[in-house]
Formats: C-alpha cells, structure tokens, sequence
C-alpha cells in the first residue's frame, strides 16, 4: 500500500501535469496566412464555415463539391472575407479521377499545397440498415476512396511543404451508433487506413501531420434534417466546429474531439464499459420516432412487396 501510494500519486501529478501543459493553445491564425488549403465538401455545412475561416486568415484555398452555384457563392464570401486567394472546382468524389483532378488543380494554381481538409460525405440514410449492398460501396467511393487517392495524389506537395492532411470523421467512426451502418463503416475505414499511414510517416520521418477530427453531432442542415429528431442530443455549432478543426490542424495535433467533453469523455468508456457505452448511446435516441419502413428502402430482413 505505501508502495502504491509512494508512486502512484507522483505518477498520476505526473499525468495531470503533462495533460495541463499539452492542452495549453498556442494556436495563432497568422500560422495559416498564405497557406494553400484543399477543402472538399466546400459548398455548404462544415466545410463552408472552414473556408470562411481560412479566408479570414489569408489563406489561399481551393475548394470542391458537386453544385458549382453553391462553390461560386462561397469564393465570392471567401475573396470578400480576405482570403489570399479563392477558386473552386466542381464535380463527384465517386470518381477517383476527379479525386485526383482536384489536387492536379492545386499544383497548376497554387504551384504546391500546404494543407489537404479531406471533409466531403455522400448522402446517406439515417435509419436501420436495408441491405443495400450497392450503397455501401458507393458510400465507401466517396467518403473512403477518394480520401485515399486525394492524399496519394497531394503527397509528394505535401513532403515538400512539410504540409498536413485532415481527416473529418465522427464519433460514428469511433463507436457503434445505430442508424448510421453504412456511413460508420467509411468512417471506421477512415481510421484504420490514416492511423496506419501515419505510423509509417513515423517510422520514415515523413514530416506530413495527419489530424483525425473525431466529431459529435454538428447542427449542419443535412445532419439536422436526418437526425435531429430523433436525438436527445443537442447539435453544436458548425462555425465553432471548423474553427476547431483548423486550430487542430495548425497545431499538427493527432486526434480532435469536438465538442471535447461530448466526445472524449464517452470514448473513454469504450474500451472498459463498451456494453455501458452502448447503452447510453441507445438512451440518447428516440426509438417510437424512428419512422419504421421508408418508402424506399424497406428494413434488412423484410420480404419485397408483393405486386
Ligand atoms: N453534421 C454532423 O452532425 C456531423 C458531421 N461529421 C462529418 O463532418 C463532415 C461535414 O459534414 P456536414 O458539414 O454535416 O455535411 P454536409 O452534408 O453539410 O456537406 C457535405 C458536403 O459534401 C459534398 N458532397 C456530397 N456528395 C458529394 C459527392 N458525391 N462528391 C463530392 N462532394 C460531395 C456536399 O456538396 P454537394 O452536394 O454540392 O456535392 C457538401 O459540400 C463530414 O465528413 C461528416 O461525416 C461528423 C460528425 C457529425
Ligand atoms: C455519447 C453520445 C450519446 C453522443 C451522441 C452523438 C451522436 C448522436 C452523433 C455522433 C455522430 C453523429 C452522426 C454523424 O456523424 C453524421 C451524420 C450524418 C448526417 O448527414 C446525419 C446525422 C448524422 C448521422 C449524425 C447523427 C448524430 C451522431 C450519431
């Protein structure tokens, strides 16, 4: 007893301390004045807000999405708010060409890149899993894929620049969430191919930051629509969230969590209390409002209708 007292409290001032000072911000945004940004998903939501910030703070960005309307809109707010400079390309993340045409652009215009915010996510459903096999492989295209051939693409710019690549994910990449399969499923992907990547920029000394941006529910229009609902949650702000993202980013920090104390702390339970996790989660949902079978997409299990 005096043995563990004699070293665990010293361990545990040790932990404390470390974690006290680590957490201290030294973010300033001058570090990414003139840097040239990728940010996909661009036109609307968490990634709008993140260009938004990076112009306010000088920076060179380019920005992708389908609905060129929407980019236009955003480059024009962007070259007002101060941006170094703002352009858009326009097209779909299910193909892989197009993944790789965006970062081409990069080369062409900004002549390098500093920083690749690899953000976009196909629409999906927010209810029980219809078996769709199709969808999942087409989710995996646009939320997976294309993440992979981006980064393959950017990666000899971004040695160069000793630059960063931001993963967006979620907290649904992290844990089990009900309604979510085939989105969970790009985003767990997500993790296992960046957390590997980054061990073996380690072992090489490729000086390449990768920041996995564990998420909580963001009040988006997309995500409110689906989800809103049918949480007990409420949705925290997109504006906050990309500046958390960036700040992160900037700071070359490994993970994030956001909203920190919504995110981190029920993650602590997963590897101790998954079976209390998972009941709490289930908890934070409204099940009676769960609309049992759309239209469309008639729940895993059931017979076709008869004609
Ligand atoms: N909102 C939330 O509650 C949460 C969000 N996240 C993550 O944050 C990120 C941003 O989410 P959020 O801002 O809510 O998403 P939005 O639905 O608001 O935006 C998604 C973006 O992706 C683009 N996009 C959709 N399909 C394609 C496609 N096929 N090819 C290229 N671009 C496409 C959309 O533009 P367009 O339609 O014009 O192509 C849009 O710009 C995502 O990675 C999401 O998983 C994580 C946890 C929670
Ligand atoms: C400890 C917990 C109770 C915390 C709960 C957080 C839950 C409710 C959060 C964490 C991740 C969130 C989902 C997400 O990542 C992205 C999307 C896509 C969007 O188009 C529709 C909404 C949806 C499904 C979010 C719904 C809310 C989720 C499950």
């Amino acid at each position: 007893m005096g043995w563990l007292q004699k070293s665990l409290i010293p361990f545990l001032g040790f932990v404390l301390a470390f974690w006290f000072y680590s957490a201290r911000d030294n973010f300033k945004p001058e570090m990414l004045k003139g840097k040239r940004v990728i940010v996909t998903g661009a036109s609307t939501g968490i990634g709008e807000q993140m260009a938004y910030h990076l112009a306010r703070m000088g920076s060179h960005i380019l920005i992708t999405a389908r609905t060129e309307a929407k980019l236009q809109k955003v480059v024009e707010r962007c070259l007002e708010l101060g941006a170094a400079s703002a352009r858009y390309v326009s097209g779909t993340m299910e193909d892989t060409a197009f993944a790789e045409h965006v970062v081409k652009e990069a080369e062409t215009s900004l002549g390098g890149l500093d920083m690749l915010i690899l953000n976009h996510v196909g629409t999906s459903y927010f209810g029980y899993f219809n078996g769709d096999v199709g969808h999942v492989r087409k989710l995996l295209e646009i939320n997976f894929l294309s993440y992979v051939a981006m980064t393959v693409s950017a990666l000899p710019m971004l040695k160069q620049s000793e630059g960063s690549i931001v993963v967006v994910s979620s907290m649904a990449g992290k844990v089990g969430f009900p309604f979510t399969v085939p989105y969970s499923a790009t985003k767990f992907a997500l993790d296992g191919f960046f957390s590997s990547l980054r061990q073996e920029f380690t072992i090489q000394s490729i000086n390449v930051s990768i920041t996995l941006c564990i998420l909580g529910f963001i009040d988006t229009e997309s995500a409110v629509r689906a989800a809103a609902d049918l949480l007990l949650v409420a949705p925290a702000p997109r504006a906050e969230c990309a500046l958390e993202i960036l700040r992160g980013a900037a700071l070359r920090r490994r993970e994030l969590y956001y909203r920190y104390g919504a995110t981190r702390l029920p993650l602590l339970l997963r590897d101790w209390a998954a079976e209390l996790l998972d009941y709490l989660v289930r908890s934070r949902y409204r099940l009676d409002r769960l609309r049992k079978s759309p239209p469309d997409t008639p729940p895993l299990g059931t017979a076709p209708p008869a004609n």
